[in-house]
């Protein structure tokens, strides 16, 4: 159904080019995430600190700088339910992404000059699974029973990304050159299981990594909160301020970013880095167990938020997700199509690629404006739990960190890219992400 089309497109590569491409070995030399220690090390520090910090989050002090850590019983790592749902979890989600409903969009160019074919039915599938929500929730399904089995379950989801990887790894031996990621082919094995060898690994027209990255881990997450909503009504009678505010935020977030699924297709995940360990742990067990730490942490510790302060985290997150959406949209317009009204009217610079960049607008106030919008959205959502424990901001505080190496990681690729034009570009627009600060 999603096959491949090629087309003459600026920046992609001859036919003569393509020729040699698929037969030239694609050894990386560059290194990220700290080499083969940061490789060798991230893959058991991060499991560890997704245990860790679902432990913190519901012991009756909460603080992250607890001696010795709240370790549970071994016996609390284990539940038989969990890998039934985990499984049944990922099957519902792959049979959703095949149903032939929606409609189908194209990847960007590839290095050959092809395109890959994407089905967008991510909010369908969120639909349909809301809907089986609902249903269950009605015929008494305890969902919050899920706040007893997120440690199997996180343990569970830690196993199937290791497999995954494994699985990602070995397979990439018999994909062709052309069809491997320029950061994940250095010939160590260490490495390149974290970074991912292969760009965009399919089975047949089943995209491992497009799946991974918005369907599982992100509707997961929404459940998970549900999931500490109904304990926290199983608790107190009924859900908090609080945890409606983080629930709607996250919620609004998911749906979002299903809504707007295609522009995930220019996001540098799918069009830069291989599918490996990183991306399949970050997208299975790292986003659904972290992410949703505010809420699991409003079960054990309850608080109370008045009707002011409650307007002023809205005000937060509106201001920020405002940011954040117009900003990406206006970038995302602006790639697949420049002569669209609401952008043609913007100011930009040409590159020697044939692409432009755009100076005015969101991208002319800071070179970043969608991670600012992300930012303030981040801090709505720890804002509802108070201030007196640091564990309901893990998020913004990892997200901080994230972002501020995301974007050094795009400027080296976009400066790689564009040459003098992206220099050009940070002269006239010097901030990164906060307007006069960063
Ligand atoms: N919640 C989470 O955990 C995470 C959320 N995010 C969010 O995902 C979204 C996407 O982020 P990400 O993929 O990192 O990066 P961006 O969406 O910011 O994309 C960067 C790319 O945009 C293009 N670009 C940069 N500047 C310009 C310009 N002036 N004019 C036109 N094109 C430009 C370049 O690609 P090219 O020129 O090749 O098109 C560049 O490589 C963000 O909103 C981010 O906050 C990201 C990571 C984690
Ligand atoms: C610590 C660790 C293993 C990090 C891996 C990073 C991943 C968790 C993130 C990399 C980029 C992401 C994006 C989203 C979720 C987190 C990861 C996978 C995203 C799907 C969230 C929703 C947004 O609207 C988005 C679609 C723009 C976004 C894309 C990037």
């Amino acid at each position: 159904m999603f096959h491949n089309r090629r087309v003459d497109v600026p920046g992609a590569l001859s036919e003569t080019e393509m020729k040699l491409d698929k037969h030239r070995p694609t050894h990386t030399i560059e290194r990220e995430f700290g080499g083969t220690l940061g490789a060798t090390c991230i893959p058991v520090f991060l499991p560890l600190t997704v245990l860790y910090l679902l432990c913190v989050c519901r012991s009756p002090g909460a603080s992250l700088l607890q001696w010795p850590p709240p370790l549970p019983p071994t016996a609390q790592l284990w539940h038989p339910l969990a890998p039934t749902l985990l499984l049944g979890w990922l099957a519902l989600q792959t049979f959703l992404y095949l149903l032939p409903v929606g409609k189908v969009a194209e990847g960007m160019v590839l290095r050959d000059g092809s395109r890959l074919k994407y089905p967008i039915n991510g909010f369908h599938s969120f639909c349909v699974t809301a809907v089986l929500m609902a249903l269950a929730l009605w015929m008494g399904m305890p969902l919050g029973y899920l706040f007893e089995l997120l440690l199997p379950l996180a343990v569970c989801t830690v196993g199937v990304s290791f497999l995954l990887s494994l699985y990602l790894y070995i397979r990439s031996f018999w994909a062709p050159n052309n069809a491997l990621s320029l950061g994940g082919n250095t010939g160590n094995p260490l490495y390149d299981f974290f970074m991912g060898r292969e760009l965009n690994p399919r089975i047949g027209s089943f995209d491992l990594k497009y799946f991974c990255e918005l369907r599982p881990g992100l509707m997961g997450w929404v459940v998970i909160n549900l999931a500490m909503l109904m304990k926290e009504v199983e608790l107190r009678g009924s859900p908090s301020l609080a945890m409606l505010l983080v629930n709607g935020f996250q919620m609004l977030y998911v749906v979002d970013a299903l809504w707007n699924e295609e522009a995930v297709l220019t996001t540098m995940d799918i069009v830069h880095d291989g599918f490996g360990f990183m991306l399949a742990f970050g997208d299975l067990a790292w986003v659904p167990f972290t992410y949703s730490l505010q809420a699991n942490f409003l079960v054990v510790h309850p608080q109370s938020l008045s009707a002011a302060g409650a307007a002023a985290i809205i005000a937060l997150n509106g201001v920020g997700y405002y940011i954040f959406r117009r900003s990406n949209s206006q970038k995302n317009q602006f790639r697949r199509d420049p002569t669209h009204p609401s952008v043609a009217g913007l100011e930009t610079i040409a590159t020697a690629t044939g692409k432009r960049l755009l100076v005015s607008g969101w991208w002319g106030l800071v070179r970043h404006p969608n991670y600012l919008g992300d930012l303030l959205m981040a801090t709505a959502w720890s804002l509802p739990c108070g201030v007196t424990h640091l564990v309901p901001y893990f998020y913004v505080i990892y997200f901080t960190v994230l972002l501020i190496h995301r974007e050094a990681r795009d400027e080296r690729q976009c400066r790689a890219k564009y040459g003098l034009a992206w220099d050009t570009y940070c002269r006239r627009v010097p901030y990164r992400i906060i307007p006069y600060v960063y």
